[in-house]
């Protein structure tokens, strides 16, 4: 059985003021909610401690990016271990915004997943096509390349902390979804891809991200292959986010 996971990457995003009201107001929106989904905000780092100070064990908590490098001299850098010192679940790898504006490539994606699991965290290995792949009918092989890159340094007792979300570069930000039939397509090539590198890939959660909101997560969702969703914008609104977190089924996904 697949773990069904919604989290919330606030971005660049937030203040001391938002973490206390929205992350109070997330919990207490989310108590007595029974369809198994699993709840986590990625806040700034300077914010998690404070995030997870409030959320305690109701709400998972991780970090936006690391380090590839495990400690030293590099100025401005966190660690997976800092993160997991601090308490952090989760680390995120490889979001597109990082690809396009740091220019972190598939290579350097692939060394930061390999520091997060060996600092014992789970990852989320991001990946998604531009719009121009996805128009040249690339979309798949992009996935696929990005998938096998990011993960070919796993180890076998190191998959059950493995994610991998799909967010279509043209869908983040933008108001624009995948249909949920697109979703499924790319997320059913993902696990193929896991498979086919001897991966447990039923056992993998693949989640959704690109413009998720309220209106749209049931229908993602509701496909097989969609175990959860990576969200942005709608992550800063404790009633839409809960309302995403909500649009799950309760019904197992495998
Ligand atoms: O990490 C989250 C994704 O980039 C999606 O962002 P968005 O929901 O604002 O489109």
């Amino acid at each position: 059985m697949r773990r069904k996971i919604v989290a919330g990457n606030w971005k660049m995003n937030g203040s001391q003021d938002l973490v206390r009201s929205l992350v109070g107001d997330v919990k207490a929106r989310l108590s007595g909610l029974d369809n198994g989904v699993e709840a986590v905000i990625i806040p700034p780092a300077l914010y998690v401690e404070s995030v997870k100070g409030l959320s305690g064990d109701s709400l998972g908590v991780g970090v936006q990016n690391v380090s590839q490098w495990a400690s030293g001299a590099f100025t401005g850098e966190i660690s997976a271990d800092m993160a997991k010192d601090l308490g952090c679940d989760w680390a995120l790898v490889g979001h597109s915004e990082r690809r396009q504006y740091f220019g972190e490539t598939d290579e350097l994606v692939s060394a930061k997943v390999g520091r997060v699991l060996q600092s014992g965290l789970q990852v989320v290995l991001c990946v998604g096509e531009t719009l121009e792949e996805r128009e040249r009918g690339e979309a798949k092989a992009v996935v696929s390349s990005q998938v096998a890159s990011g993960l070919a340094g796993v180890e076998a007792d190191q998959w059950s902390r493995v994610v991998v979300a799909y967010e279509p570069v043209w869908a983040i930000g933008t108001g624009k979804t995948a249909t949920s039939e697109d979703a499924q397509s790319m997320h059913a090539e993902i696990r193929r891809v896991l498979a086919d590198m001897g991966a447990p890939s039923e056992q993998i959660s693949v989640l959704y991200g690109g413009s998720v909101k309220a209106d749209n997560a049931a229908a993602l969702f509701a496909e097989p292959d969609v175990d959860g969703g990576l969200i942005g914008g709608a992550s800063l609104i404790a009633e839409e986010f809960v309302s995403i977190c909500r649009s799950m089924p309760a019904s197992a996904k495998d």
